[in-house]
């Protein structure tokens, strides 16, 4: 076996989703526990899941990411344990953290389904590790439970624009032809408080990430545009806009006749991919007559695998570099301290 290594083992870190109609009201409790969003959001995302039975497609998504990464870790000469836990349901993160300590794991390496940065996709997952180490520990020496570092985000990796790329371009070319060229690409993401936007580098990644795709795939300036979507909260509150349904409402007033919808923001298709997009979005624009493609997301992807594989060669010192294109650089592996702050309380880490 190679190695010995800084990490004995990785852990997918993931959101959690129900499996069933009697796990989303608690789901929804565990997501937005001291959250400033007001009950009738909650009941009405609630619907949204039991409109698919109760079931959010994001555990297995996990289940499959985890069945593909496990044998291109072995061929990439990587003997390391998968273990997986949640910041919202089963399996949780305490439970897993007690797993590893049982097992003798020392150190792990967090792979954060995440690939942007703000409080909820960086800093809170560092607060559930924590909280999960602490719970774990229970009072006892903190030594025993696993020490526990996370990749680096990916919004920059040249792999993740071509999986991307691909993607829409295979939603463009879906499109009747006489449509196509005139077709206008909307990126979306999930929309965050402004509060949680000014102090972080989501939006500049992201709008990184979508102008390194349009280059690509040669889209001209005015044929694109970084919008958000799944808006939460209090209405009183602002966050990230424009809402991907006003901005398909507002290109097809100007004109446009035929609109590819990219979630560049998600990894697999979530619950809001799926009832945000694949229901609102599409709706709405079939009701415009505007012609709609949503293009697909990485999932299980053999390059976005590799990738992942990849960026955990390089915390193993075995990659020879840290790839990254475009205006940036790689994004840091150790987070500082001022790095996505806590918008809403005193964060424990
Ligand atoms: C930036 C970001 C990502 C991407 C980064 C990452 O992946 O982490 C993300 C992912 C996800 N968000 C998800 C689900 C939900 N997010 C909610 C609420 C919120 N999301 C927020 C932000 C984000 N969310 C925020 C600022 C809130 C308001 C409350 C708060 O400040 O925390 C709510 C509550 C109901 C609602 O209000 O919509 C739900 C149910 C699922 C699972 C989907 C599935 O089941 O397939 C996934 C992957
Ligand atoms: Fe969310």
């Amino acid at each position: 076996m190679p190695g010995p290594y800084v990490y004995d083992a990785i852990l997918l870190t993931s959101f959690g989703g129900p499996e069933g109609p009697d796990d989303v009201i608690p789901f929804l409790e565990n997501v937005l526990r001291g959250k400033p969003v007001p009950r009738e959001r909650l009941l009405e995302v609630a619907e949204h899941y039991q409109s698919f039975g109760g079931v959010s497609p994001i555990n297995q998504q996990c289940r499959d990411l985890i069945a593909a990464l496990e044998p291109a870790l072995k061929e990439a000469g990587v003997d390391l344990p998968i273990y997986w836990g949640n910041r919202n349901w089963e399996p949780m993160l305490p439970d897993t953290l007690k797993q590893m300590a049982d097992d003798g794991v020392n150190r792990a390496l967090a792979l954060v389904t995440s690939a942007y940065s703000c409080y909820s996709g960086c800093r809170q997952y560092r607060e559930d590790l924590h909280r999960a180490r602490e719970a774990v520990c229970e009072g006892e020496a903190e030594a025993d439970a696993p020490a526990i570092d996370k990749v680096r985000v990916w919004y920059n990796h040249p792999s993740w624009i071509d999986v991307n790329a691909d993607l829409i371009r295979a939603a463009l070319d879906d499109l009747p032809a006489e449509l196509r060229d005139g077709a206008h690409v909307a990126f979306t993401a999930h929309s965050i408080p402004m509060s949680m936007a000014d102090t972080s580098d989501y939006a500049r990644q992201l709008h990184e990430t979508s102008r390194l795709i349009a280059e690509r795939l040669d889209i001209p300036e005015d044929r694109w545009a970084l919008v958000y979507q799944s808006r939460s909260g209090r209405p009183q509150d602002p966050w990230l806009e424009p809402d991907v349904c006003d901005h398909l409402e507002a290109v097809h007033a100007a004109g446009v006749r035929a609109a590819v919808v990219a979630p560049i923001g998600f990894i697999s298709d979530h619950m809001e991919v799926l009832y945000d997009l694949d229901d609102e979005a599409k709706t709405k624009a079939a009701e415009m007559g505007l012609e709609f493609r949503r293009a697909g997301t990485a999932g299980t992807d053999p390059r976005f695998v590799a990738m992942l594989v990849e960026l955990i060669l390089e915390r193993l010192g075995e990659a020879s570099e840290k790839r990254a294109v475009g205006a940036f650089r790689p994004n840091h592996d150790v987070c500082p301290k001022n790095c996505c702050p806590n918008p809403y309380r005193a964060s424990p880490v």
